[in-house]
């Protein structure tokens, strides 16, 4: 396990905007914005020795403020302040995890306008960086995106880090999209085929499934790309909470860790109306729940993100709400 002090985080660590209701100060009022701390490497160093004892690590979040790679994926903008809107999300809920959690902070990424592109690859790389030494560390993180480009920022990590060196790692994600485009360049829609090609190249074969893919939303040419790739994945229709339950079961089965990675836009558009492409069918938000419990009592959980909240389409903060409900039920 590599040194703590030799985290490399994104931001200085500054006192970052929680806040909520405040009952009082004793455990049983606690919330989340009573509990969550700034990521000092001394003060994770500490809780990942405790976690330790207890069997529960510390939980880190890390904002990835990306609007670019839906940019480039010609989507509706505004994913870059969903790190903010889950923050204020969380903050107001009642505290009942038996783990200490941290903020990071946010890596930054720089849009492109005026037919310029943005640094979309540069974030991916710091990002990545910070999620790898998080997880050297003995954390388990939690990427808040950004769009669905936040996915190939966590694998860099995930794929970076020593904890994954000679196991078996799978990436599990629940979306209405394979996210497998063949592009000139990165984007929201290319993620998984770039993990595809990463792996290819280390002569390994990527380890992908998918819950909530919706027919009607991805062409003829991106479910032979999926056939051709070996991906797994459960059509949005077919996804009750026993198919989809049994289906991460066997996906499980065959890995020794995996890295959940959660596109806002696998719910139905009345639970989660706050996303690029909201969906017409969806994925009943029991069925995700489930499914993301599944993951966690596996034990195999190394990191996950939630991505393609974009706040300017939410209604009453709706799927900022909901976002922030997967965050706590994956650190449960
Ligand atoms: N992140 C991926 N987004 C979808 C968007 C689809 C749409 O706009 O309809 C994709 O590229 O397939
Ligand atoms: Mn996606
Ligand atoms: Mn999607």
């Amino acid at each position: 396990m590599n040194e703590v002090s030799s985290l490399a985080l994104p931001v200085d660590i500054e006192p970052l905007p929680w806040s909520g209701r405040h009952d009082g100060d004793g455990p049983e009022h606690r919330r989340w914005w009573q509990t969550v701390r700034p990521c000092a490497t001394t003060d994770l160093a500490e809780a990942v020795v405790e976690g330790a004892e207890s069997g529960r690590r510390p939980a880190v979040l890390l904002g990835f403020r990306s609007d670019e790679g839906v940019r480039r994926n010609k989507g509706r903008i505004g994913a870059s302040a969903a790190p903010t809107a889950v923050r204020a999300a969380l903050g107001p809920l009642a505290f009942h995890l038996g783990r200490e959690v941290f903020d990071a902070g946010d890596v930054v990424v720089e849009t492109g306008r005026d037919g310029e592109s943005g640094d979309l690859e540069g974030g991916q790389e710091r990002c990545g960086e910070v999620i790898a030494s998080l997880l050297d560390a003995g954390a388990l993180t939690v990427t808040l995106g950004g769009g669905h480009e936040t996915a190939f920022a966590s694998y860099l990590g995930v794929a970076d880090t020593e904890r994954t060196s000679g196991v078996r790692v799978g990436v599990l994600n629940l979306d209405a999209h394979f996210d497998l485009r063949a592009e000139d360049r990165a984007s929201s829609g290319t993620p998984f085929l770039q993990m595809a090609r990463a792996e290819a190249a280390a002569g390994r074969t990527l380890e992908y499934a998918v819950v909530g893919i919706s027919r009607p939303n991805n062409t003829l040419a991106l479910f032979r790309r999926a056939d051709e790739l070996g991906v797994r994945y459960l059509l949005d229709e077919y996804a009750t909470r026993e198919t989809a339950e049994s289906f991460v079961e066997d996906f499980l089965e065959g890995l020794d860790a995996v890295y959940l990675t959660i596109d806002l836009d696998v719910l139905p558009a009345d639970v989660a109306p706050g996303v690029s492409a909201p969906a017409a069918l969806g994925v009943p938000l029991e069925v995700i729940v489930a499914v993301v419990r599944r993951v966690v009592a596996s034990g195999k959980l190394l990191h996950a993100d939630i991505a393609e909240l974009n706040p300017t389409y939410d209604l009453d903060s709706r799927t900022a709400r909901v976002a922030a409900r997967l965050v706590d039920t994956i650190l449960s």
